[in-house]
């Protein structure tokens, strides 16, 4: 996951190849409620993980569940429809398919429980539902506002003869939790009334569709009563597969219909048109807008179809999370306006995500009206690059990542990338396996300069930053050197040709902060002294540099690299969008070398790192292709005064100003 302050999405072109999802956080959430709940053991397979099942996971090992994981199976042993036997705190972070649940089944178990999540999850209304729970004889209190979490739940004096009334207008989240709560005390036939018109439907169906997987038969009047018959009980179906996540799938199948294009193809797989989940419907919209889609059991693929997309104007109350997507993918349906309607529920979601939206799709140009319940949005007639706030809303994040798709080459930056983790950890990785973009649009960083000036620590720090892929070429050479020596190989002119052989197929893998040769961890073998005049000799060597240069470019991948080195600014990225030329004083650089070596217990004087480091630059400069030297519209940094955080900063100023949007 990428837990950056920021994303920079630079402009991409086209997707294809295939996707797996993650498990629905819908059907992931409930599971896992009713298997707490329930008699028996379930194991749970493809189980998301995420911040929202994390948070219920927590809850439900406080409330005595007991849980256990074996390879990517969960299982649990629910409290068979018993109260949990100790009082409990409960933190729920911003999961309201925690929360609202959660409230239900404690409030009608009873107990000493106190409820409560982040302060955005203290302005999510939950008023309907406590209102509809204290109706029917449960204890309920609002530790802070009327109306909103955190709550504290006692022991109730059930009444259960008469129909519950709830509200059905504002989340269909309430009706979810009393339907899966109420089968514990179900002794006569209980009715719920749902009030006013029940949003979210389909959200309704997964929760009776899973009902009865855990052998409770609801039997429903419309969408207006449903009963739960008496003798109703919770057993555990034994497995449980969850099945890919649709509202994440949208994403994909949007990516599909905007840039699988000449003959590429987007897969989705884990995920089909048999699914249960409601935003599966999503596919039919993204029709409607022009995608081409086929789908199986268990697969989708998209393809471009109508180009530029067609305006939509639809209905979303079925789509409610998918419907986002269009938001975005309404940016590429020129020749005219789409219409999202009948979204008001977006108003209570981890965001106001109306409002949201709205300001976000202006920053890129396009022009937006915004209603109750409804958005008006009309495409740019020229594309910004824009910085897109994300307000802790892991939809707004993904959904704006399509923006960097413009033929007009807009960069989209993405604050608080992180914000994914909600249902969908590794968002931004998926993205990149199948999103192409020309090499030349991925941004690269090139910090070159002599030996122990820090260029490393430097531009592996700035790759933490931006979330960018970090080369360090002089790795390869120390590798390169410490392969031909393995292969018997002299390191010298002679052995020129073989040497470069040995460069042109290093079976090298970098693995976290490893590397492997062939298999050998070499992380600490290419580290000494020897090996890196050992690199320095062999880096003089024509056929060895030649061999080494796509390995190197290889590394020029989404969405980002910074590249420290000799010649990354001056032969291998030559385009590169900022080149620093980094150089200490050698007395200084003598000096950090030796405070590092000590540092892995390597003892060496000063004078003969100074030295060694000498010779080195000599040699680094003086040889005959791709020499030690500034690149001509490199930024000289001399650091011999500055802390490794100063530098850091200094690089990442210059970056920003080199960022489109810099001025906004
Ligand atoms: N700006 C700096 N100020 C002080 N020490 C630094 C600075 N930059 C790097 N160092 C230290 O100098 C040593 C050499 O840095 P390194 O990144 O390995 O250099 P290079 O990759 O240029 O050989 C490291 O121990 C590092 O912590
Ligand atoms: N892009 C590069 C990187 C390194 N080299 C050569 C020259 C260097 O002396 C050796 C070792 O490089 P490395 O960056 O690992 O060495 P230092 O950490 O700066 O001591 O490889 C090169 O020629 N071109």
């Amino acid at each position: 996951m990428y837990t950056t302050e920021f994303l920079d999405l630079p402009p991409l072109d086209s997707a294809d190849g295939v996707v797996r999802l993650p498990g629905s956080k819908s059907i992931s959430n409930r599971v896992l409620l009713l298997a707490a709940l329930c008699e028996g053991t379930t194991a749970v397979h493809d189980l998301l993980d995420s911040d929202d099942t994390l948070v219920m996971l927590k809850a439900l090992e406080q409330l005595g569940c007991s849980l256990s994981r074996h390879g990517g199976v969960l299982r649990i042993t629910g409290l068979a429809g018993l109260p949990p036997a100790k009082p409990a705190k409960l933190f729920l972070g911003n999961a309201g398919t925690a929360m609202r649940p959660l409230t239900a089944a404690l409030a009608v178990l009873g107990g000493e429980f106190e409820l409560s999540g982040v302060p955005r999850m203290h302005e999510r209304p939950i008023g309907d539902l406590v209102d509809a729970l204290r109706k029917l004889g449960c204890t309920i209190d609002y530790l802070a506002q009327q109306g909103f979490p955190p709550l504290r739940i006692g022991r109730p004096q059930l009444r259960l003869t008469e129909a519950i009334p709830v509200r059905g207008d504002v989340s269909s989240q309430f009706l979810t939790a009393l339907l899966m709560a109420l089968p514990l005390v179900a002794q006569q036939d209980i009715t719920i009334e749902v009030e006013g018109e029940l949003v979210s439907r389909p959200y309704i169906e997964i929760t009776l569709n899973l009902l009865a997987r855990f052998g409770v038969a609801v039997r429903r009047d419309g969408w207006r009563r449903f009963i739960i018959p008496a003798g109703s009980r919770l057993v555990s179906p034994g497995e449980v597969h969850v099945e890919a996540d649709a509202s994440s799938a949208s994403y994909f199948i949007a990516l599909g219909a905007i840039a699988a294009h000449d003959g590429r193809v987007l897969r989705i797989e884990g995920l089909g048109h048999d699914s249960i989940q409601g935003d599966i419907r999503f596919v039919e919209a993204a029709q409607l807008m022009g995608a081409d889609v086929r789908s199986g059991p268990n697969w989708i693929e998209v393809r471009r179809g109508a180009w530029p997309l067609r305006p939509i104007n639809i209905d979303c109350n079925h789509i409610p999370d998918a419907a986002m997507t269009l938001g975005v993918m309404a940016l590429y349906a020129t020749g005219g306006s789409s219409v999202l309607r009948n979204i008001a529920s977006w108003r209570v979601k981890e965001t106001d995500r109306i409002a949201a939206m709205a300001t976000e799709l202006r920053k890129l140009g396009a022009r937006v009206e915004e209603g109750a319940d409804w958005l008006r949005i009309t495409p740019p007639d020229v594309w910004k690059s824009a910085r897109i706030g994300t307000y802790d809303d892991h939809r707004m994040a993904m959904c704006f990542s399509l923006a960097a798709f413009a033929d007009q080459g807009t960069t989209v930056r993405v604050e608080d990338p992180k914000c994914v983790g909600k249902t969908f950890p590794q968002y931004f990785e998926t993205l990149f396996t199948v999103a192409r973009t020309a090499p030349e649009h991925i941004p690269v960083i090139c910090i070159d300069g002599p030996t122990a000036s820090g260029k490393g620590t430097l531009a592996s720090r700035v790759a933490d930053r931006l979330g960018y892929h970090y080369l360090d070429s002089g790795a390869l050479y120390r590798i390169a050197a410490l392969a031909a020596r393995n292969a018997g190989l002299e390191l010298t002119a002679q052995r020129e040709s073989e040497i470069a052989a040995v460069a042109a197929t290093l079976p090298v893998r970098f693995a976290a902060d490893r590397v492997l040769l062939d298999g050998q961890d070499v992380t600490d073998a290419i580290r000494t002294e020897e090996a890196g005049m050992n690199a320095s000799r062999v880096s003089a060597l024509p056929a060895v540099r030649t061999a080494l240069v796509e390995l190197q470019r290889g590394f020029r991948q989404l969405p980002g690299l910074v590249a420290d080195g000799r010649d990354m600014g001056t032969v291998i990225f030559p385009g590169a969008a900022l080149k620093v030329y980094l150089t200490a004083s050698a007395a200084q650089r003598a000096d950090r070398r030796q405070r590092q070596l000590s540092a892995k217990g390597i003892a060496t004087t000063i004078d003969v790192l100074r030295a060694d480091l000498e010779a080195r630059d000599a040699r680094d400069s003086q040889r005959a292709v791709a020499p030690l030297k500034a690149a001509q519209d490199a930024l000289l940094l001399d650091n011999s005064e500055q802390s490794i955080e100063e530098s850091v900063d200094q690089v990442l100023r210059w970056w920003e100003e080199r960022q489109p949007f810099k001025d906004t």
